[in-house]
Formats: C-alpha cells, structure tokens, sequence
C-alpha cells in the first residue's frame, strides 16, 4: 500500500533537472518532522515547505499496488519526450520500493527522487537527490545530486563537499528571511565554486 499526498504534472524547479517536464509523486508523511504545525519547532527538520500530511491533495489517494500506483502516474504524462517522474514527499524512501520502480521502468519513465538521506535506496533509480537535514544522520553519501537548503548551522556545506555527487548545490532555505538567505548562498557559491546556486524556479513563475 502506497500513501500518496498528491500527483501532478508540472516542470522540475530545483536543481540540475530544473526546467524539465516531470510527474510528481508526493509520498506522504516524514521521518524528520510530523508536518503537523505545533511540533515544527522541536522537528529535526524545521523549514519544511511542504503539506505531506494525508492522501487529500490532487491526484492523492492510497494505492494498493506498484501497478496501480505506476498506472496513475503514467495518466499524468502527456506523451512525447522520455517521461520523467519525480518521487518526493514527505520522505519518498520510507515508501519508495524496487516493485514501483519496475512497474515505472516498465512503463518508460526515468525515476528521480528527492530525499533527506536518512533512508538507503533501493535499487533501479536513475536520478537521486539528497538534500541532508540539520543533524540527521546521513545513510545515502552518493548519488546524482547533493542539494543543501542553506544556511543551515547543523549542516554546513563543508561536511558534504567530498561525498560522491555529480553536482553540489546550496539551494537558499524559503522562509521570511528568504533575500537574506539567497544573498548568502550566491557569496557562498562564488566563494567556493564547486556549489552551484539552485533558485526555486516554480515558486518564481507561479507554478506547482
Ligand atoms: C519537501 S522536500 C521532500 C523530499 C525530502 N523529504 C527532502 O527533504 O529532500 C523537497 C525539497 O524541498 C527542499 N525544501 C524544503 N523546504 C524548503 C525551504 N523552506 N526552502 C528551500 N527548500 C526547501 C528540501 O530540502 C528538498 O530538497
Ligand atoms: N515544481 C516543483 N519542483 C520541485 N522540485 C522538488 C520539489 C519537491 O517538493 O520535492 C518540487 C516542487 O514541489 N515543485
Ligand atoms: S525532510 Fe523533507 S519532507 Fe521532511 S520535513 Fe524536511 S523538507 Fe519536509
Ligand atoms: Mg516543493
């Protein structure tokens, strides 16, 4: 049984991939906070942008099945191009399993995800982002793209700097202080250029 908080279509905004067209699969629920308001502040992690709480959203729903789920998702492509799905949450690894990559892969998609890095992958994935969180334990030290939100004072970027990763971005942490974190962030990344500034295109243009 799959939780899923919504599923849409739109263009990848973070990172690497951003400007591509892509199906999201938003997993419910989180390993680092409970989403829930009155336990941010005591959550590991405490900017979160995202409502992962239940399956209400659109397109959300329980799945039983890989197939089922797959199926849904692969609704959600227009056709043309290679179809590209983006699995996040939440933390998409607490669900995320090789039967719903297969049944994604069966069905033509490339498989991205988007993960805190606590949780190990399984195998098949073909694009990973791990976006490290305060002090959370990190599990998953390589993979396609290592995506900090920044600044965060239990994460700096040095930590993570010589983890195996095609691409190192520090992606300024969204919040009332948001200019202020977007002006540290490019110092940071012409300071130290192997980090690349990761704007949130979606938010810019007004789209999901
Ligand atoms: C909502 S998370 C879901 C996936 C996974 N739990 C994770 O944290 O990577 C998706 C992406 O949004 C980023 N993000 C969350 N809150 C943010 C914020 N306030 N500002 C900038 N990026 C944020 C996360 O770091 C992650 O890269
Ligand atoms: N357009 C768009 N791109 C995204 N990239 C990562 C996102 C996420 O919430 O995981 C996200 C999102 O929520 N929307
Ligand atoms: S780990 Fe990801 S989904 Fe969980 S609270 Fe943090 S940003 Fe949100
Ligand atoms: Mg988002």
């Amino acid at each position: 049984m799959y939780s899923v908080k919504e599923l849409f279509y739109t263009l990848q905004g973070e990172g690497a991939q951003a400007g591509r067209a892509a199906v999201f699969c938003r997993f419910a629920g989180c390993n680092l906070w409970s989403g829930r308001e009155a336990d941010r502040a005591s959550a590991v992690c405490q900017f979160c942008d995202t409502d992962f709480i239940g399956t209400d959203g659109v397109g959300g729903g329980k799945f039983a099945t890989a197939d089922a789920l797959a199926e849904a998702i692969a609704a959600a492509w227009p056709g043309g191009g290679r179809p590209y799905v983006v699995c996040t949450g939440g933390e998409p690894l607490l669900q995320l399993d090789a039967p719903l990559i297969d049944a994604l892969h069966a069905r033509g998609f490339e498989v991205a995800v988007e993960t805190n890095g606590t949780q190990a992958a399984p195998p098949g994935l073909d694009w990973i982002c791990v976006s490290p969180k305060a002090d959370a334990p990190l599990v998953l030290t390589s993979g396609h793209e290592l995506k900090l939100v920044y600044p965060q004072p239990l994460a700096l970027p040095e930590r993570f700097a010589g983890l195996d990763f095609q691409h190192f971005f520090l992606q300024p942490m969204d919040s009332v202080l948001q200019r202020e974190h977007t002006r540290a962030a490019v110092a940071y990344c012409m300071a130290h250029p192997q980090w690349r500034l990761s704007v949130q295109m979606h938010k810019v243009v007004g789209i999901a």
